[in-house]
């Protein structure tokens, strides 16, 4: 087991890299090393984390990869586009470090699905940083893949609540995973901090806008991708994403038809054998009580719950996280815990702050 390694975080004035600077604060074992950027680089941290004290007066480098080589672990916190060249530049240098890339560059297997979706040449597939994905293949989940990883590709956050909402379904033969519906409500941190005019406050406030509608969202074959993981032979999946004027938070609706054959009342067991207490980040609320984006915010926790429609013949399944915890920062400083033979949960805390 390796204890206290260095951490450097590029892309450290955006929200996913501020974020990931929150969480190793109170990391037991991680030492804060070099923080870059571009545009920001030799102006102070705290400009952009005013939050994040004890770090505020470090000053930003650039984000060059000769600074990011020494260290332990090195979170890309980057545009899509930008962490597959600095990481190719890491490799190229002999760099030893256990590399976390939030965006996704490295999440999709497939070659074509990358240029459909992102217009870009394909940058290779590293293991997937979701822990409690099922893989159908070897029956376990994807932790044990992550525990020998030096390279992880953080899922999208979208990602993660679909798939946390439905993947129990799926891997029990439940629902029929050739017709899935997926609305989500997501909050603004979403989309990064850079200035685009939907998100200025007076387009933004008290409005609910669809965007990337009818199939166009990038995270659509990721999600395909992990359900037939779970053990779908065919995924169908109409996916719309809908912003919501709050900074944090998913709300993910997931509907399904339940197969031919299984009992309404069956439904739950599936859910509760998923994730019950060997899951400690994913939470099955009692029955009727219904996730909320408060109930998670600040937490690295994904709230769920399972219902039949059965008027309508759909299983429907909920999930809450907060984007930029359980939807990213969280889920790289897991997947780095069980890359250094950690406690999955070090650092970690399911506990949110409300109201
Ligand atoms: N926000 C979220 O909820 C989630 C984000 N992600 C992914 O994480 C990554 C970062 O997202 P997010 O923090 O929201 O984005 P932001 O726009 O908030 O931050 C982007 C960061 O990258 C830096 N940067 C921009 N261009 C370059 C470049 N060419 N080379 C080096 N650094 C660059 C910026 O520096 P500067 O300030 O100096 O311009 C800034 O630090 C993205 O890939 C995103 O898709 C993944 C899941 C969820
Ligand atoms: C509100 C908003 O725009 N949210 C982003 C979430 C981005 C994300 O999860 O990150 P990746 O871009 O790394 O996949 C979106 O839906 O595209």
């Amino acid at each position: 087991m390796q204890v206290s390694f260095s951490v450097a975080v590029a892309g450290a004035s955006g929200y996913a890299g501020g974020e990931m600077l929150r969480l190793l604060l109170s990391h037991p074992e991680a030492r804060i090393g070099a923080l870059t950027a571009n545009t920001s680089a030799g102006r102070p941290l705290g400009e952009h984390h005013p939050h994040l004290a004890p770090l505020a007066g470090r000053t930003l480098d650039p984000t060059d990869p000769d600074i990011l080589a020494g260290h332990d672990v090195v979170v890309l916190a980057l545009p899509h586009g930008a962490s597959a060249e600095i990481s190719a530049a890491l490799e190229a240098a002999g760099s030893q470090a256990l590399v976390l890339d939030c965006g996704a560059d490295h999440r999709l297997v497939d070659p074509q699905d990358w240029e459909q979706f992102y217009g870009s040449a394909h940058a290779g597939a590293w293991p997937y940083g979701l822990p409690e994905l099922i893989r159908a293949e070897t029956g376990e989940r994807q932790r044990e893949e992550l525990r020998r990883a030096r390279r992880v590709a953080v899922p999208g956050c979208n990602v993660t609540a679909v798939t946390l909402a439905l993947q129990p379904g799926v891997a029990g033969g439940i629902v029929d995973a050739g017709d899935v519906v997926a609305t989500l409500a997501v909050g603004y941190s979403g989309a990064g901090r850079s200035l685009k005019p939907h998100l200025l406050a007076a387009e933004a406030a008290g409005n609910l806008a669809p965007y990337a509608v009818a199939g166009t969202h990038r995270h659509v074959p990721e999600i395909e991708q992990n359900l037939r993981r779970a053990g779908a032979e065919t995924v169908r999946l109409s996916f719309t994403p809908v912003l919501a004027p709050v900074a944090r938070g998913i709300l993910a609706t997931v509907t399904a038809p339940l197969r031919p054959g299984i009992e309404p009342a069956s439904v739950r067991a599936a859910w509760e054998q998923c994730y019950g207490a060997a899951e400690p980040f994913v939470r099955l609320l009692p029955e009727g009580t219904w996730p909320s984006t408060a109930m998670v915010a600040g937490a690295n926790a994904a709230a769920v719950q399972v219902a039949v429609d059965e008027r309508a013949g759909r299983v429907v399944a909920l999930c809450a996280i907060d984007n930029l915890v359980k939807g990213t920062a969280g889920a790289a400083v897991q997947s780095m815990n069980l890359a250094l033979g950690l406690s999955e949960t070090t650092g970690l805390t399911t506990v949110g702050v409300a109201p």
